[in-house]
């Protein structure tokens, strides 16, 4: 019965601002929803890093003090969802490191796909890890001497990993944003009085007022310095394009822009699309909150069918599937939402939610609707069945926990007792966006992974191979000690 995937990252970063590190902050607030295990901050003092990092939420981790002693007019910041390297504070981001360059530190959404491999051949050269994450590999290939100066550097660095990364990178004197060249995840820029700002999504722009310049291009490295904005195109050759859709789905949020993409938009798009291809005769549509609150909309203005709340959201329980536990995940399904029965008694029901991974929280919520009376329960899903795992940045489960991997439409509906089960189409779901087909990665709907991988690779691969389970063992023990408090 566990609960969600896990999913990626938020990276953060500033150049030239007075504010760098309150600024960082609040731009790591805004991004929460990308990472909830660990946070943290690095600046740079005119050459002198300081770092604060710290286990749990932005705004349990900067209090007091912190924030004020990071201090300079440059920073990054990082919220992490772990899917390479446990869930440990040795492995919380930003990471830093000293070497022939001077200080550096990154920042990493994503999941590179060939870590291990690159680790080997560092260690056989004699490089020291302090950490099980994959996005190390990138600062001991910084510090790597190359022919041809630092642009150079930066594109032998980016040319050696494979897989979804997008980074954001501080060194003394400048702060440098890399998207890999298939675009997995995303990476806008903005201007904040004049300095430059990078994030994972635009809506942390909103919050500390920054204008919006542009996304950072697949394969593009932008280097930000005193001199104002370069861009180096690291891939010269064309390579596939493979946005997460995932992001337009449920992971990114509503008041976020994609590549001029809205995300609400998309998915009242999404809810549309799946009114067109599935109408059902019914009095409500409601949502599951949050993610299936768009696409519900969607389904109500294209239906006729009145949209109504009826489920109430407790907002001190996050997403749970960022939840490192599995018993917690699901304890989260049951405290999150409270249902007003008398809204749905004796209704016919469309209820909505963006996807259903194991089934967890659909179950439990046709469960509550049907004890309150309602009559009849169809679940929407505003995208199309999980058949397959992800390799890119989210910790979806392994094929035999995917329950569209494994069990057939109608088994579904049976095991959520629901009246009716549909799911957008790959191509509804395609269109909505607004966007070619050939944008995307749909690996996880269709199976066609755009980077290859070794599928006897996990989440735990560096720690088994050093052998010491430092962040694996207290993850574990964690675990113990919740199943025993529950
Ligand atoms: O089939 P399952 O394994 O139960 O997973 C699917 C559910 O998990 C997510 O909600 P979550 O609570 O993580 O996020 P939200 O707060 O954004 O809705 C998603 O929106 C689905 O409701
Ligand atoms: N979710 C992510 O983007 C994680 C980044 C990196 N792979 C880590 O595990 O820290
Ligand atoms: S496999 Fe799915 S979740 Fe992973 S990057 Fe591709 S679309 Fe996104």
């Amino acid at each position: 019965m566990q609960h969600y995937p896990k999913h990626y990252c938020g990276v953060f970063g500033i150049f030239g601002h007075p504010n760098a590190a309150q600024l960082t902050y609040y731009g790591l607030y805004a991004l929460q929803h990308r990472g909830q295990e660990s946070a943290g901050i690095v600046t740079s003092d005119n050459g002198h890093f300081n770092e604060y990092k710290g286990m749990g939420l932005v705004s349990q981790i900067f209090k007091g003090e912190a924030l004020s002693e990071l201090t300079g007019n440059m920073a990054i910041g990082h919220t992490r969802y772990s899917t390479t390297g446990s869930s440990h504070i040795r492995n919380a981001q930003p990471l830093t490191g000293n070497c022939r360059l001077g200080r550096i530190a990154i920042a990493h959404n994503g999941n590179l796909t060939n870590a291990a491999q690159v680790r080997d051949e560092l260690e056989a050269q004699g490089l020291m890890f302090q950490t099980t994450v994959d996005s190390e590999i990138v600062l001991n290939l910084l510090a790597q001497p190359t022919l041809g100066g630092h642009d150079n550097n930066l594109i032998e660095t980016v040319r050696r990993i494979e897989g979804a990364y997008s980074l954001c990178i501080l060194t003394e004197r400048e702060l440098i944003g890399v998207r890999d060249p298939h675009g997995f995840r995303p990476l806008s820029i903005g201007k904040v009085d004049g300095a430059y700002v990078l994030a994972s999504e635009t809506c942390a722009f909103d919050l500390i007022h920054a204008e919006f310049i542009r996304d950072v291009e697949p394969g593009e490295i932008v280097v930000i310095d005193k001199n104002g904005l370069r861009s180096i195109k690291a891939f010269p050759e064309h390579q596939r394009r493979a946005f997460c859709i995932f992001e337009y789905v449920y992971f990114a949020r509503p008041d976020s822009t994609i590549a001029d993409r809205n995300v609400y938009k998309v998915r009242v798009e999404m809810g549309r699309e799946l009114a067109r291809e599935h109408p059902v005769k019914a009095d409500l549509v409601i949502p599951v909150p949050d993610s299936g609150n768009c696409a519900a909309l969607g389904y109500s203005l294209e239906s006729g069918i009145p949209f109504e709340m009826a489920f109430v959201r407790n907002h001190y329980v996050g997403r749970s599937f960022l939840q490192p536990s599995q018993l917690i995940r699901d304890f989260d399904v049951r405290v999150k939402l409270n249902l007003i029965g008398n809204l749905v008694k004796g209704k016919r029901v469309i209820v909505v939610d963006d996807s259903i991974v194991r089934g967890t929280t659909s179950k439990s919520r046709v469960n509550n609707l049907k004890e309150a009376g309602a009559k009849e329960v169809h679940v929407m899903v505003s995208c199309p069945p999980h058949m397959n795992p992800c390799v890119y940045g989210i910790d979806f489960p392994d094929r035999s926990k995917l329950m569209a991997a494994n069990h057939s439409l109608e088994e579904i509906r049976q095991y959520l007792n629901a009246d009716s089960l549909h799911y957008l189409s790959q191509d509804g779901m395609v269109k909505a966006t607004g966007l070619p087909k050939s944008n995307f990665c749909m690996a996880c709907y269709d199976g066609n992974y755009p980077v290859k991988y070794d599928s006897m690779v996990d989440k735990h691969i560096m720690e088994r191979r050093v052998g010491k389970p430092h962040g694996l063992g207290e993850e574990l023990k964690k675990e113990e000690l919740q199943k025993q408090l529950l």
